[in-house]
């Protein structure tokens, strides 16, 4: 068998009907963030390559898979999480080339997580509710409706790099629980995980064509072509919302289904009467994990005017303690971003706030790393504070490690600022006052809102943004209406 996987440095190409294809129609670098050096090459398949996959995903559909029943799937699919568990050193080394996350975090969260979706959602699949409507006939007999679910069939997943395995498998596991097959277009920055799945996949027995994999960039590469193939059936896609309004056009030609879970910009909001260590814990977790490369990470916070001066003070010592180093020494905590690019825009965002006029409170600039990591996308964690609403590190999201944070006075000031966003992904509450809690819920305008915690999962909750920051949730039963097909059955008896 063809092993991606066990040495970092070997291309990534293809995985089409249940075989590696390391052709395309050109290559690029895949860069190590942490030391800028080139890891391996990339090669971004072509149309008809693509084509080749969703051919595979569409005959798979009709072979040996789509005759196992709910629970054969969900047996093969634990046996599958099961060896991405056996084969975690792989899957982590693999994923901390491609993205300079710690171990620590990688370790404990993305490797982890990527198993553990296969195992909730096939325990979960099998519980997709059916329902059922006897009724009279307008002649007075008697009919009964009743409604089945069928895979809704080749399921696109466009994913984004910065929880990799994790974002991959959010989507590929309900999707393959429900019985579809799927073509997966990682990201760029990214294709090392979601490349080697291919391998466990053979490894347990999943079907060729079940589980494809095609690599590439997006706009007229790669990404374009499979999410305006016409044999796509449903596009599953998490990344920026500006990516999310060219995937929708595709999706509009056949008029196929979306599921989408785009940016943010999101609120953390913090009352004097919080638990202050654990806001000052969680708020540092919300802006700087993961290099503040979460989409769910708090990039402005509003604070108390009490508290104010003391929580900024905090926040500012707990980010001076990130240890930023080697992704795979356990004491790090603070990776590089995932590429030279993204810290240039980074970059320019901190170059913006100084310009208008905020005071750094820490960070602002580049640290110095020595030796393999002199070349790395390092950043400094950074805290502003003395900017209005309307600056443009308050408005746009970043995706580093840094945040602003404000006075506020009233409650009702506090959740029109935190309102006053296009983005409506998530934001995090920090009080003990219960009254205030179930007040403020139902006002502020996400689609998850954290109350004393940020990033708490329960998968079967549901997930997923409002406004501009997706469309439809997934999570618990709420994504199988994606990724399956409702049909009703009326029979007049
Ligand atoms: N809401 C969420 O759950 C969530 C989770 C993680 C990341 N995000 C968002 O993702 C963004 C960061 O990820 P990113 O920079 O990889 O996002 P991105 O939108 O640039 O890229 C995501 C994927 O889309 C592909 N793509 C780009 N243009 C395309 C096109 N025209 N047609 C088809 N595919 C195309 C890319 O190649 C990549 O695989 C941030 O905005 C972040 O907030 C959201
Ligand atoms: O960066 C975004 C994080 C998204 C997290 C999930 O989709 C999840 O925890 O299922």
């Amino acid at each position: 068998m063809l092993r991606t996987s066990g040495d970092a440095a070997v291309d990534r190409g293809q995985f089409i009907d249940g075989a590696y294809d390391l052709s395309g129609s050109s290559r690029f670098a895949a860069v190590d963030p942490a030391t800028g050096e080139t890891a391996y090459w990339i090669h971004e398949a072509s149309a008809e390559q693509v084509d080749r996959a969703v051919t595979a995903a569409r005959k798979a559909l009709k072979g040996p898979w789509g005759k196992l029943s709910a629970a054969e799937r969900g047996a093969m699919l634990r046996k599958l999480a099961a060896r991405i568990a056996e084969r975690s050193a792989d899957f982590l080394r693999a994923e901390i080339i491609d993205t300079g996350k710690p171990v620590e975090m990688a370790s404990h969260l993305d490797i982890p997580r990527g198993a553990g979706n296969f195992n909730f959602f096939a325990d979960l699949a099998p519980m997709a509710l059916g329902e059922a409507f006897p009724m009279k006939t307008p002649d007075g007999g008697d009919a009964l409706n009743y409604s089945l679910r069928q895979p809704r069939g080749v399921i696109a997943v466009v994913c984004p790099w910065n929880l990799p395995l994790l974002l991959m498998t959010w989507k590929v596991a309900p999707a393959l629980a429900c019985g579809n097959t799927v073509v997966v277009k990682p990201s760029e920055e990214t294709p090392a995980t979601a490349t080697l799945l291919g391998e466990v996949m053979n490894e347990v027995g999943i079907p060729a064509g079940v589980f494809n994999v095609v690599n590439g960039l997006g706009a007229a590469s790669t990404g374009e072509f499979l999410t305006s193939h016409p044999g796509v059936d449903g596009i599953t896609f998490t990344g920026e919302t500006v990516t999310g309004t060219a995937i929708m056009k595709a999706a509009a030609v056949g008029t196929r289904p979306v599921s989408f879970e785009l940016g943010g910009k999101n609120p953390g909001i913090v009352f004097a009467d919080c638990d202050l260590d654990a806001a000052i814990a969680g708020t540092l977790r919300s802006a700087f994990l993961n290099c503040g490369q979460v989409c769910l990470g708090t990039e402005r916070v509003y604070v108390e005017r009490s508290l104010y001066p003391q929580f900024v003070e905090r926040l500012a010592a707990t980010a001076k303690k990130l240890q930023v180093g080697d992704p795979f020494d356990k004491s790090t905590t603070l990776g590089p971003l995932i590429s030279a690019g993204h810290r240039e825009k980074v970059l320019g965002y901190y170059a913006s706030a100084k310009a208008d006029g905020a005071e750094i409170v820490t960070g602002g600039g580049i640290p110095d790393l020595e030796d393999r990591f002199a070349n790395g996308s390092w950043i400094e964690p950074t805290i502003w504070t003395g900017l209005g609403d309307d600056a443009k590190v308050n408005r746009e999201e970043i995706f580093g490690p840094c945040c602003h944070i404000s006075p506020f006075d009233e409650e009702d000031e506090v959740v029109a600022r935190a309102n006053a966003s296009p983005y409506g992904l998530a934001a995090s509450l920090w009080t003990q006052n219960l009254g205030r809690t179930h007040r403020l819920a139902p006002q502020i305008e996400v689609g998850t809102l954290w109350v004393n915690s940020w990033f708490l999962r329960d998968l079967r909750a549901s997930f997923g943004g409002s406004k501009q920051s997706g469309i439809g949730r997934e999570g618990g039963l709420h994504g199988l209406d994606f990724y399956t097909e409702q049909r009703n059955v009326c029979i007049r008896f």
